[in-house]
């Protein structure tokens, strides 16, 4: 499903209107009547079957002027209260606002701060509050009045129905500019935003729902949005079914570099991932002095013990044996509890001059990469990125909040220049390819929060890409698999208590509900 940000969704309206000659009013009549459907659905449920409609000046006003004639018609007791100035009404707001008031409809303009507290009187007599304030037409931070509407409206007690997005909420990034209503339930008009989908704006409503508003399907596919949320059929589609007659040469050779004194933890969450995730053969290269730790607790594994000369870390001196191996297999991971070390740097660099499979880099080897970004031109493969907000920032030498303020974006432009996939991990992983194209993942839960988590991804993407999945997809599912694993985790055991290992655990279950076996 396509997800848009507030200027791609303006382009949409502008399309379904100049060249598909579907008069603007006609959107917002849809848009209203969509409203309506939520708030029936509602007032069924509710005693106090009163709507309060709170309306801005613009376009997400208009919206809302339209469902409050639709629920005046069908004698449910409705009030609509706008915020501001209506001379600043223009277009079609101003048209269905004109219709309205020949209704009769008890309608009145908030200008002052008293007028807020009249208002906060009449909330208290409302069943349902519906907030049309400002959709994707948000340009800036709430002033005062805004604050105290918005302040009211999240006190009130009552059940919040908000149209588009909850009035505050950026559309194009999720970010809250100053202040924004909590919602129960947003009714989001053709397309999801990404500030309905992304934190922290995702968090201000409590339930979607996405309605059509007629906006062509030939329009949307025409205007080539970038932006798309990871579906379950995409995956279904993306992770074949097994064909009987094949052998583990079927499902491809993976190779990890992994693991330090300390750390072979990471390594053997990592590998365990590449097998519950259907890899045929696994080769693990570790240092020489934790090889029986490895060999003892993972049997399935061909272990490649490193012959090192620093004690407990992957250095140059393992350089032509990692060749080796890596010329016999068809991925090769890098990096799950490598330790940061200057020779690491020189290990990658021999790595990406002789690579012709995919290659994944994770946590140490993003490390290394930091000071050598330009390294990255000398892949001939295709690299998979897995840094989390923290390794981003070093990798681009970028402070973590300006960064998460602006995720895609900054997922997007990364992907492009250096020409490698990108996971962006987090609460909404974003997946970013060179061809500018942006994915968010909805699935998995704060649990996931745990040391190991990003190892256990790192193993799945490596397990996925040695089947022979192509390395955008490969991330895709990985992504959306991860997340999936620990959603059954934390239905099982709870978000507090669940470990990296428990996600490798329901991996397999999580990969049989997708694939049917
Ligand atoms: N053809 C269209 O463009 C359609 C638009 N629709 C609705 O229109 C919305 C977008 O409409 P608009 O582009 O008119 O914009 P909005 O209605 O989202 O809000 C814009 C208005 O709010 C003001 N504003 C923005 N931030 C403010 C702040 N912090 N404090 C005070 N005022 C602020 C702007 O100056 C402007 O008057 C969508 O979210 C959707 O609800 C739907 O009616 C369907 C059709
Ligand atoms: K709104």
């Amino acid at each position: 499903m396509k997800v848009v940000d507030g200027i791609q969704m303006k382009m949409l309206d502008q399309t379904a209107m100049e060249e598909y000659k579907i008069p603007g009013i006609i959107l917002m009549e849809q848009a209203g009547m969509a409203v309506t459907e939520e708030i029936m659905k509602e007032i069924q449920r509710q005693e106090n079957k009163r709507v309060m409609i709170i309306c801005g000046l613009g376009n997400n006003g208009g919206d809302g002027f339209v469902a409050a004639r639709h629920l005046f018609q069908r004698g449910i007791p409705v009030k609509v209260r706008i915020i501001g100035d209506i001379a600043r009404l223009n277009g079609d707001a101003k048209s269905n606002y004109d219709i309205l008031k020949k209704l009769k409809t008890d309608i009145k303009t908030m200008l002052d701060f008293q007028d807020i507290q009249k208002l906060s009187d009449e909330l208290a007599h409302s069943g349902i509050v519906v907030d049309a304030i400002c959709g994707t037409g948000l340009n800036r931070g709430a002033d005062g009045l805004w604050k105290e509407l918005i302040r009211v409206i999240n006190q009130c007690g009552k059940y919040i129905l908000s149209i588009d997005i909850p009035s505050g909420v950026s559309a194009s990034t999720g970010n809250i500019l100053d202040t924004a209503v909590r919602a129960n339930k947003t009714v989001v008009l053709q397309l999801p935003k990404v500030g309905n989908i992304n934190f922290p704006g995702a968090d201000y409503s409590d339930e979607m729902i996405v309605k059509d508003i007629g906006i062509p399907k030939e329009a949307i596919e025409r205007n080539n949005l970038n932006i798309s949320l990871i579906t379950e059929t995409m995956i279904r589609n993306i992770l074949p079914r097994r064909k009987n007659d094949t052998h583990k040469g079927n499902y491809g050779k993976a190779y990890i570099v992994a693991g330090s004194m300390g750390m072979t933890g990471a390594a053997m969450l990592t590998c365990e991932a590449v097998f519950r995730s259907g890899a045929g053969l696994l080769k693990v290269a570790i240092p020489q002095s934790l090889n029986s730790i490895m060999e003892t607790r993972l049997i399935e594994a061909i272990t490649v013990p490193l012959p090192e000369l620093k004690k407990g870390v992957v250095g140059i001196s393992d350089i032509e044996k990692i060749i080796k191996t890596m010329k016999e297999s068809d991925v090769i991971a890098v990096g799950p509890g490598s330790g940061q070390t200057r020779e690491l740097e020189e290990v990658l660099r021999n790595i990406f001059e002789e690579a012709t499979i995919p290659i994944v880099l994770d946590a140490d080897a993003l490390n290394s990469l930091a000071h050598r970004l330009d390294m990255l031109k000398l892949l001939k493969s295709t690299a998979v990125l897995t840094p989390h907000i923290g390794e981003m920032a070093r990798l681009i030498n970028i402070p973590i909040e300006e960064i998460q303020r602006n995720k895609i974006q900054i997922a997007m432009e990364f992907a492009q220049k250096w020409k490698v996939i990108l996971i962006l991990k987090g609460a909404r992983t974003v997946i970013a390819s060179p061809e500018g194209k942006v994915f968010i993942n909805t699935t998995g839960n704060p649990g996931m929060a745990t040391a190991g988590s990003g190892d256990v991804l790192t193993g799945i993407v490596t397990g996925f890409l040695a089947q022979g999945i192509q390395p955008l997809e490969a991330a895709l599912a990985a992504v959306y698999m991860h997340g999936a694993a620990g959603d059954r985790a934390a239905v099982r055991i709870g978000e507090y208590g669940l470990m990296a290992g428990d996600i490798v655990v329901e991996l397999p279950h999580a990969i049989k509900e997708i694939v049917g076996k």
